[in-house]
C-alpha cells in the first residue's frame, strides 16, 4: 500500500491536521506511529484502515485490512460472540468457521463466559478484548492497532504482544500506536513520527543494530482443546521438538528464511494455533535434511 501526497482536514476550513504524507507500508513491516498528544495518530490509521478518506492525496494498493479503533463502539446491538462471528463474516470468513474463531479467541482471553453478554455491559476490559479479537479473528494482509493494548490485563497484552510478532513474521504488515514506548521495542522495522502535520522517519533501534537476526527460529504454539496435528507440507527445514511433559504445545524450528511459512500455516490451521513465542532457536540452523520428529 502506499499513500500519495495525503492531506487531512476536518471541514472546509480545518487546519490540515495531516499534509502531503507520502507513506510505503510494505509486506512484512512492523510500523509504529509516535507523536504528541492530538498530533494525528489516529487520523493516520483511519486513513491506512480505509474508514476515513483522505481530503488530498490518493491511497493505492489497500490489502484487505483488519482494525482496533481507539475507542470500542460498544453501544451495537450483538452479544460479544455474535459480534464476533458477524466481523469474521465481514472479514470473509465463511459462517462456521467464523463461529469455531469468535469461540476461540473468547477461551483465548479468558473471556468465554461473556459470549452471550450484549456488548454495552461487557466491562472496559473485557470490551477491549473483544475489540481485539474481532481483528485477530481473520488473516488480514494489514492490521491497524490503536492503543489495542490499552485497557487489556498484563496476560491479554502479552498475548497480542506474541500474535503481531508472529503475524508479522508470517507475512502480516501491521502498523500501531501505543503510549508505552517499550511496545513491541526492537520489533518495530520503522517508526514515524507525526510532527507538524507531517509524518517524520525516526530510525528503529532495530534498523540500527548490527545484524543479529538468527539462523533459525523457534516457534512454540498451542492449541487449547484442538488436535495436536501439525499441518501438512511445512517447509523442509521445519522440525517439530518433541513435546514437553505436561505442556500440550506445539514447538517447531525451521529456517529463519521459511518462518513465515510455518506461521502463516499455523495461523491458517482450523482451529488456528495460538502462536506463544517466536524466539531464536538454540543450537545450529536446521538444514533442509533434518528428520522431523513427533511421528512426521
Ligand atoms: N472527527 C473529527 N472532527 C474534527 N476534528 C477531529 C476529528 N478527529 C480528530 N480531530 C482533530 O484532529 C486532530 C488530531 O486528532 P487525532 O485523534 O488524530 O490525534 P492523535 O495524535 O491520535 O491524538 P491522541 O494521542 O490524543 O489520541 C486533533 O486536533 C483532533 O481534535
Amino acid at each position: 500500500m502506499r499513500l500519495h501526497g495525503v492531506g487531512r482536514r476536518y471541514g472546509l476550513r480545518g487546519r490540515w491536521v495531516l499534509r502531503d504524507i507520502d507513506l510505503d507500508v510494505p509486506r512484512h513491516a512492523l510500523l509504529r506511529i509516535d507523536g504528541r498528544n492530538g498530533t494525528g495518530k489516529s487520523t493516520l490509521l483511519r486513513l491506512l484502515a480505509g474508514i476515513d478518506a483522505p481530503t488530498a492525496g490518493r491511497i493505492t494498493g489497500r490489502p484487505a485490512t483488519a482494525y482496533v479503533p481507539e475507542r470500542f463502539a460498544a453501544a451495537l446491538p450483538f452479544d460479544a460472540a455474535g459480534y464476533l462471528v458477524h466481523c469474521g463474516r465481514i472479514h470473509g470468513l465463511p459462517g462456521p468457521l467464523a463461529q469455531r474463531r469468535a469461540a476461540q479467541w473468547l477461551e483465548r482471553f479468558g473471556i468465554g463466559e461473556h459470549a452471550r453478554t450484549p456488548l454495552e455491559v461487557l466491562s472496559k476490559g473485557t470490551a477491549q478484548k473483544v475489540a481485539v479479537a474481532q481483528a485477530l479473528l481473520a488473516e488480514p494482509e494489514l492490521l491497524i492497532l490503536d492503543e489495542a493494548w490499552t485497557g487489556l490485563d498484563t496476560a491479554a497484552r502479552a498475548q497480542l504482544d506474541a500474535e503481531v510478532t508472529a503475524r508479522v513474521a508470517a507475512g502480516t504488515t501491521t502498523v500501531f500506536v501505543d503510549h508505552d514506548p517499550a511496545r513491541l521495542a526492537g520489533a518495530a522495522t520503522a517508526v514515524h513520527r507525526v510532527e507538524g502535520a507531517a509524518l517524520v522517519a525516526v530510525t528503529p533501534a532495530a534498523a540500527t543494530a548490527p545484524n543479529t537476526a538468527p539462523a533459525a527460529v523457534l516457534i512454540d504454539a498451542h492449541r487449547p482443546g484442538g488436535p495436536r496435528t501439525v499441518p501438512p507440507a511445512l517447509p523442509a527445514s521445519a522440525r517439530t521438538l518433541p513435546a514437553r511433559p505436561g505442556d500440550a504445545g506445539l514447538r517447531v524450528t525451521v529456517a529463519a528464511a521459511d518462518s513465515d511459512a510455518v506461521l502463516r500455516a499455523l495461523l491458517a490451521a482450523d482451529p488456528a494455533w495460538h502462536i506463544r513465542s517466536v524466539a531464536p532457536a538454540p543450537g545450529p540452523a536446521p538444514g533442509g535434511a533434518l528428520a522431523k520428529e513427533d511421528g512426521r
